[in-house]
């Protein structure tokens, strides 16, 4: 049990420094995400898409500026009032006038509605007459009416094949001041699609121009939907709100991305103007980044686990190693080599094969210390424990005991041929010349066979009773346990 110990700390360790690093760089990689993500979201409500928006606005505002003067020059055209005041006879000179303000500044279409006859001219010629009963001729009747110079309306032009057009319409006075009719320019909306397509593809975002009635009139280039806003998923439970509020910044979710949407109202068109940003999109490049942090911590995380767990394993290997090596001998020592029986045990209940133990001791021991030095004596030691190591077979574990105490376990060897390489191994020490003194000693040995279900402790003990015989007769021998029997006679 007590050698699992260190290995279950490794694995807790490095489980814990797994749990540390991934946590520290997933909790800082996140938090970093989340706030470049906050960041972004700021910058897109409180500025990006109001800029947008109002750099549309003062375009469109500027687009607006000429078509205004050139109707109020116009209105103001002592022709046209002349005109009107000589009794609109000459029509192929009103219709040449308006012919040429349309080449010239480059309108969709230039008129004038005579309020003595209620005659609408273009540079064809005569138009129509309008009428307070005709539908489409309510904004003529509305200008008559109102108190401003001019209106900005945006209508079908019924001139030009009912094409969506801006109208400047300009009221005309006499020279008496007395109202006499309305002139002015219509504009086609291709300019201000082009300008919402320019700003579309520059920012990534979807702008468009939606009327007081909730339906999309003017949009840029790539717009794929129904022009009835109200149907449009997510945008359109908000129209009611929107129209209602007239400026403002909303959120809606949308095939399944989040949407942020600033509207601005135009009152000069009656239109607003509504710029959208999906934020999954803009959001796009910092995921990306999230996504490279992550695996680049988690490649970290693993690679510091990696050579933790390498340096701990090397580590934890040399220690055990010198936890279970005799510094003097270099064999296993006596605590080390529970471990080993307990092995050789299991080995034996798997699969039960002779196996022996030999107790070596140094004879006389103490008279090399005595009369060589401690040091002598050391070097003694360790050269038997060479000769002792170097007779042994590879799978014979070899433990140092004792002070000049040494066991050997002989695996697949039964009592007699234990013996036999007990009295080898007796023998190999007796002639070897040990240390740079080249010391000679002897061991004796005791013998014992493992009976099969006895303890350890039991087996040495006969083991060692074993040696205590063999010192007794004389030292320098082997002695078996069961000692052999007598022979008979
Ligand atoms: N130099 C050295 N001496 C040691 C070491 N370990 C034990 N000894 C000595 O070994 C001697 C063993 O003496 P004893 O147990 O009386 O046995 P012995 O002198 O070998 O006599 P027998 O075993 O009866 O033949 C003691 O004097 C211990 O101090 C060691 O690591 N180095």
């Amino acid at each position: 049990m007590a050698r699992h110990l260190p290995l279950f700390d490794r694995r807790s360790l490095l489980f814990l420094l797994g749990l540390l690093l991934s946590a520290g760089f997933f909790a800082t990689t996140l938090f970093g995400y989340f706030v470049s993500k906050h960041a972004i979201r700021d910058t897109l409500i409180g500025q990006d898409l109001p800029l947008t928006a109002s750099n549309i606005y003062s375009e469109i505002q500027k687009d607006l500026v000429r078509p205004v003067l050139v109707s109020s020059t116009m209105a103001n055209d002592t022709f046209v009032r002349d005109w009107v005041l000589q009794g609109e006879h000459d029509v192929a000179a009103m219709a040449r006038y308006l012919g040429e303000v349309r080449k010239r500044y480059g309108a969709f279409s230039s008129f004038f509605v005579s309020d003595r006859t209620s005659t609408y001219y273009t540079g064809e010629g005569v138009l129509k007459k309008v009428s307070p009963d005709e539908p489409r001729d309510t904004w003529y009747y509305r200008v008559r009416q109102m108190q401003a110079d001019y209106e900005i309306n945006v209508d079908p032009d019924l001139a030009n094949k009912d094409a969506l057009t801006i109208f400047i319409n300009y009221r005309v006075f006499d020279f008496g001041g007395n109202y006499i009719g309305t002139t002015g320019i219509g504009l086609t909306v291709d300019a201000v699609r082009r300008l919402l397509s320019e700003y579309q593809e520059r920012f990534q975002r979807t702008i468009y121009f939606v009327d007081e009635r909730g339906r999309i009139v003017v949009f840029g280039t790539r717009l794929n939907r129904d022009p009835e806003l109200r149907k449009v998923e997510g945008v359109g439970n908000l129209v009611d709100r929107i129209l209602a509020e007239r400026h403002g910044t909303y959120q809606f979710v949308a095939g399944g991305d989040n949407h942020i949407l600033h509207v601005n109202y135009l009152p000069e068109l009656k239109w607003y103007l509504f710029v959208e940003q999906n934020e999954d999109v803009a959001l796009a490049g910092i995921r990306r980044t999230l996504y490279v942090n992550l695996a680049i911590s988690l490649a970290v995380t693993l690679v510091v686990m990696l050579l933790t767990h390498l340096v701990l394993s090397r580590y934890q290997r040399r220690m055990e190693e010198m936890a279970a090596t005799d510094k003097l001998t270099g064999l296993l020592n006596r605590q080390a080599s529970a471990i080993v029986v307990d092995k050789v045990m299991a080995e034996y209940r798997r699969e039960p094969r002779p196996v022996s133990v030999l107790l070596a001791d140094v004879d006389h021991f103490k008279e090399i210390n005595d009369r060589y030095g401690h040091l002598a004596g050391d070097a003694a030691l360790r050269g038997v424990a060479e000769t002792l190591h170097n007779g042994l077979r590879g799978s014979d574990i070899a433990v140092r005991w004792g002070g000049e105490e040494f066991l050997l376990v002989l695996r697949g060897c039964d009592l007699s041929e234990a013996e036999w390489i007990a009295e080898k191994l007796r023998a190999a020490v007796e002639q070897a010349p040990l240390g740079e003194r080249a010391l000679r000693t002897t061991i004796s040995i005791g013998v014992a066979e493992y009976d099969g279900s006895e303890a350890p402790d039991q087996w040495f003990n006969r083991a060692d009773a074993a040696l205590y015989r063999a010192k007794h007769a004389g030292r320098n021998r082997v002695v078996a346990d069961p000692p052999a029997a007598p022979a008979a006679g």
